[in-house]
């Protein structure tokens, strides 16, 4: 029922009509009330992303993409669509889904939140075309700088924590790999890569499957090594390309600008290509001769000393490395170091883990190192 304001003429006042509103303006009603909600939804989420954004990540950028959406949605929200609203009334204000209760991390609630506001946006475009053809073509865009946004943020998270790993993990075949793996993550390992050359790709893919998701649970890295195809499939962090792997610019086509490519060097040439060709990190070595690369010629402490002081982007240490001359390859300049048997065979792979991540953690870090980190750490994504 609608309000009337009329005037009597009988008894010169003001009275009050009441009457039905006709079908035109229950649907017109309907859809406000819609539009009003979703102008809500899509805005509260895009707070919650832009303050992980601010105070999180201290990105300029990112946050500001997120307010320029905000007030881009307030100016479609108006007088007319807030006045629909009717939360008494309304049989949605009380439904909440359980996993809305609790957040396993930051992750998780910026995914939710990413898909409350791409939803928000996909109704308000089909619903904006009964109000206003204008605002369909509007909303579509938006959904797309959403979505843009969201892989811009996943891929600078994913970025900012490789910049804080220090220890890599190269897994060697085991039977017990998912139990190696564990162990070494509770040690504080943040970045992984599954290496097995030897096994059928649907062992493989299984393995990679499981791999990734355990490493997700404990927010590290996840790389594969050689396969761009199993990175995708399992929708890996990215991947470790060698010399005679697929060159660097197929694999970024194929995985997009978020993912990290690694490319192994053993001399200044292959680093210096590597970089040119926008490599995310690069493997130095081998440093030792080692079994687990039969055959490699030590590339040596020489060619550390070298990218310490050379190279623009993160790199790790590989070949030969254990805890009785880590500090041998500290000393030659490296932050980090990536490591096979080191782990994989340790006796104790959380200690050893440990020990390797206190050595490395020793290094002060350098006031002109030429990366950019933000505030947040690994262990609250
Ligand atoms: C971190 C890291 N560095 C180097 C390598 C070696 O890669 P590649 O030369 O392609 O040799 P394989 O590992 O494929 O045998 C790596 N895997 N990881
Ligand atoms: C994959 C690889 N690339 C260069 S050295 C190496 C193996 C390192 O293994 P380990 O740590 O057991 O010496
Ligand atoms: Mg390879």
């Amino acid at each position: 029922m609608k309000r009337t304001d009329c005037y009597d003429q009988n008894t010169n006042g003001i009275v009050v009509m009441v009457e039905p509103y006709s079908q035109t303006e229950q649907r017109n009603l309907v859809i406000y009330r819609i539009l009003d909600a979703n102008l809500d939804r899509a805005r509260e989420g895009l707070r919650i992303i832009e303050e992980w954004c601010r105070f999180g990540l201290n990105n300029a950028q990112l946050t500001g993409e997120c307010k320029g959406m905000r007030q881009e949605l307030a100016n479609w929200h108006t007088a007319e669509l807030r006045a629909a609203r009717n939360t008494l009334g309304d049989p949605g204000t009380d439904l909440t889904h359980p996993q809305e209760e609790q957040r396993a991390n930051i992750k998780s609630l910026l995914q939710a939140n990413f898909c409350r506001v791409e939803e928000a946006m996909r109704v308000l475009e089909e619903y904006g075309k009964l109000y206003n053809p204008n605002m369909g073509k509007a909303l579509k865009q938006m959904r797309y700088r959403v979505y843009t946004l969201e892989s811009n943020l996943m891929g600078y998270q994913r970025h900012q924590l490789l910049l804080r790993s220090h220890l890599y993990l190269v897994t060697s075949p085991t039977d017990k790999l998912l139990e190696i793996v564990e162990a070494a993550l509770k040690g504080g390992l943040t970045l992984v890569q599954y290496r097995d050359k030897n096994v059928d790709d649907a062992v493989r893919l299984q393995q990679a499957q499981k791999l990734r998701q355990l490493c997700h649970t404990y927010n590290a890295i996840f790389i594969i090594n050689d396969r761009v195809d199993i990175a995708l499939a399992v929708d890996a962090d990215g991947v470790h390309l060698g010399q005679q792997d697929m060159p660097i610019a197929v694999a970024r086509q194929l995985l997009g600008p978020h993912r990290l490519i690694g490319r192994s060097t053993t001399n200044v040439d292959e680093m210096q290509r590597a970089i040119k060709e926008g490599a995310d990190y690069i493997g130095v070595g081998p440093v030792y001769e080692t079994p687990t690369k039969e055959g490699k010629p030590a590339a040596g402490l020489e060619y550390v000393s070298y990218v310490a002081k050379n190279c623009s982007i993160p790199w790790f240490a590989i070949g030969g490395i254990d805890p009785n001359n880590i500090n041998d390859v500290i000393d030659a300049g490296a932050k980090r170091v990536a490591v096979v048997r080191g782990i994989m065979q340790a006796e104790q792979p959380t200690l050893v883990t440990q020990y390797f991540l206190s050595q490395l953690n020793r290094i002060q870090p350098d006031p002109d190192h030429p990366y950019v980190e933000s505030n947040y750490y690994p262990d609250q994504w």
